[in-house]
């Protein structure tokens, strides 16, 4: 019996839950970053080995050492995925239940390190050195789930009954330095990390390139007896475009692989044969997700960042078309509706990088971005403005991000001279167009939980779904939306966001406002949620802090972002205030970290806890919201007066409450489980009208 292994197998089994790749020594790093760039998921390099330990779902995982014979094809099957590279999906044949160990030995024989990773003083080698004791365990890895393709919002949500589809903790995308910590500490600890399915992850970047052309042929008529007749050689066939596709059961932009790459076109042939064309490579993403592209013109540097693409194909002339400012809308075609829906059946099962044979390229409607001149800058590694935004909103809409290169002519297409010896010339093929690519994808909920931090949004997720958010009694607990799902009685369901605290200059990007309130626009309604109590609603404090410190606050490039996000969480482990050290808006929010507390006890003493009063609260949150997007506020809401059990006289409270505003207000206690049902029912009825009632 065999195993297959595609790069798409691996990268299903790394998004498994409960799949583990274990660590131990290593002989090469070589095949090692390479099976990682097909997986999609980013290890620390220098971690000392990688122990991949498949098996058959029915039998047990066998816990023992490798034998040299099993060791054999460990290297075949790394030299197959180096020398297939990224132009075909190489396929893996090992028997099951193989432990797969790459030992220590050899020294890095690439020139690659992590993206990002080469400014670090301290070589791959060493650093690998250095931890090659600290790790050892058992890997189990699962079969991958046939039907990954992940269903719509609802489906999705419903089908992990409510499990909380945020990345809080561990497991994320590949390309940000707070996430690589993570697993540098995570791994430090001797735990393997890796993404979990599921994971709403709502930007990814990667780097796009169209396959090469093929390569002309020489070739001559049939001769005979030795005599030259007229060229024969065939063009090579254009190289594979690669496409990003707008798909309705797409949801989130996990485990999208760093690097695409269009397949190289054929070469040409004998008898005047056209080369094939390359395959497509196309990426899924939901519908409503922001494209935007970089030109990768600063070829020598995007080599440096160890992506790989060097040693696997000539870097050539990729000529670069992209020069739209982004304020100019890129043409993006959408299909018609019947062909939209077969599209969406026939694609139900692709995933990210999916080939998409030439023959089916008539099948897209293809819109390209229009050709302009290259964009002048040395390196627009996401530091200047991208040179294309396209917004994918309908389903099906397909965009070609990279266009492959075009087929080398071959000799029959030189022209002859009467008298002379039929042409002996033929072109290579060019190489495809390389651009770098950001995509950015907002939620879709029915109800969107808004609110200044430590209000209780996330007690109030895990309260009524089975969502398990991180509540913690400091502000920006939660730093990525979460999705839970409200399953009611009759059988409906209802997905609820937990959206990220919003702080005062939240619109102006203030605390990464922008990046958090880009998911409301997807909300079908909001529930705004307020801490009734007022005692813990610092933000807009937090706020006025970053202000008068820093001059800059919290925001600040969406590229950065996630990174500083974190940085704003307060420092557990921080015994003392450190006001006003901060050189951005992060370093000026650990200001609240203070271990016990939760850095409560720091606020107080930074800013005097003055109680915000909830209609107060309420007009922050629908001021900043109005500012973003003035349309927010058209949406369907209503009011959650949270804590109630902490507010010492309520009825006052609420009373202010509805004299400042005419929408729905439901008082609950989130956290001792008051006024739940009856916010259920609320919810529904803003979310779905007609099907509950309810009085306030
Ligand atoms: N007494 C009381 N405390 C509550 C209630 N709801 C939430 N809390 C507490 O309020 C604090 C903040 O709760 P979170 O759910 O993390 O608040 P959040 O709005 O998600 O905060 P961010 O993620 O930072 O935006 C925690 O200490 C909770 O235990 C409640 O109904 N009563
Ligand atoms: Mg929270």
């Amino acid at each position: 019996m065999v195993t297959t292994f595609t790069p798409r197998f691996i990268a299903h089994l790394t998004k498994s839950p409960g799949t583990a790749l274990l660590l131990q020594g290593c002989q090469s790093l070589l095949p090692l970053t390479s099976l990682l760039r097909f997986t999609g998921v980013f290890f620390d390099y220098s971690e000392p080995c990688f122990v991949f330990q498949p098996r058959v779902s029915h039998q047990q995982p066998r816990p023992q050492s490798p034998t040299p014979s099993r060791l054999a094809p460990v290297t075949a099957i790394c030299q197959t995925v180096l020398l297939s590279g990224y132009q075909r999906q190489p396929l893996l044949d090992v028997p099951p239940r193989l432990l797969l160990k790459i030992p220590n030995t050899a020294p890095f024989s690439t020139s690659s390190s992590h993206r990002n990773d080469s400014s670090s003083s301290s070589t791959p080698t060493t650093r690998n050195a250095s931890r090659a004791s600290s790790c050892s365990g058992v890997a189990k890895l699962q079969q991958p789930s046939r039907n990954d393709s992940g269903d719509a919002a609802v489906a999705e949500a419903g089908k992990a009954g409510g499990r909380a589809l945020d990345g809080n903790d561990e497991g994320d995308l590949p390309t940000d330095a707070s996430c690589r910590h993570s697993h540098r500490a995570a791994a430090r600890k001797g735990k393997p990390v890796m993404p979990q399915r599921g994971q709403f992850v709502d930007w990814a970047q990667l780097r796009v390139r169209g396959g090469r052309g093929g390569a002309g042929r020489v070739a001559y008529e049939p001769v005979g007896r030795g005599r030259r007749l007229g060229a024969a050689g065939g063009s090579g066939g254009g190289g594979g475009d690669v496409i990003i596709r707008a798909n309705n059961s797409k949801t989130s932009l996990h485990g999208i692989l760093p690097v695409l790459v269009g397949s190289a076109g054929g070469a040409g042939g004998a008898g005047g044969r056209t080369g094939a064309r390359g395959a497509d490579r196309v990426l899924d993403v939901p519908v409503g997700t922001l494209v935007r592209i970089w030109q990768a013109s600063a070829a020598g540097k995007s080599s440096e960042a160890g992506d790989g693409l060097e040693d696997l194909e000539d870097r050539g002339d990729a000529v670069a078309d992209y020069g739209q400012p982004a304020d100019q809308e890129a043409e993006v075609f959408s299909p018609s509706k019947g062909e939209e829906e077969s599209e969406a059946d026939a694609h139900n099962d692709s995933d990210e990088g999916e080939h998409v044979a030439g023959d089916d390229r008539s099948r897209f409607a293809i819109g390209e971005c229009p050709s302009l001149p290259p964009h002048g800058a040395d390196s627009l590694r996401f530091t200047s403005p991208p040179t294309v935004e396209v917004e994918l909103t309908q389903p099906g809409q397909v965009l070609v991000v990279a266009r492959g290169g075009s087929g080398g002519r071959g000799n029959q297409a030189f022209p002859s001279l009467a008298g002379r010896p039929a042409p002996s010339d033929c072109e290579l093929g060019t190489a495809g167009q390389e651009f770098w690519v950001r995509l950015e994808t907002r939620l879709l909920a029915d109800v969107g939980f808004v609110g200044l931090p430590n209000a209780g949004k996330s007690t109030l997720l895990s309260a009524i779904t089975a969502a398990r958010a991180k509540v913690g009694s400091y502000a920006f607990t939660t730093i990525r939306p979460q999705l839970g799902t409200i399953l009611y009685g009759d059988g409906g369901r209802l997905v609820t966001a937990d959206i990220p605290g919003l702080v005062q200059g939240a619109h102006a990007n203030r605390g990464r406002g922008n990046a958090f309130l880009r998911h409301i626009e997807r909300c079908r309604c909001m529930a705004f949620v307020l801490d009734l109590s007022g005692g813990e609603s610092t933000a807009c404090q937090v706020a006025r802090f970053q202000q008068t410190h820093t001059g800059d606050g919290a925001g600040g490039d969406e590229a950065d972002g996630r990174g500083r996000a974190q940085d704003i969480r307060p420092r557990q482990t921080r015994s003392h205030v450190a006001a006003g050290d901060g050189g951005d808006g992060g370093g000026a929010a650990a200001a609240y970290g203070n271990g016990d507390d939760g850095g409560e006890t720091a606020a107080k003493a930074l800013f005097g806890v003055v109680p915000l009063p909830p209609a107060e609260q309420l007009r922050v949150l629908q001021e900043e919201l109005r500012m973003y997007n003035p349309e927010l506020l058209a949406a369907p809401a209503l009011v959650v007066a949270n804590k109630l059990d902490r507010c010492s006289d309520p009825r006052v409270a609420l009373r202010d409450l509805m004299a400042a505003t005419p929408l729905p207000i439901v008082p609950v206690s989130a956290a001792h489980d008051v006024g739940l049902t009856r916010l259920k029912d609320a919810l529904r009825a803003i979310a779905r009208p007609g099907t509950e009632g309810f009085n306030t």
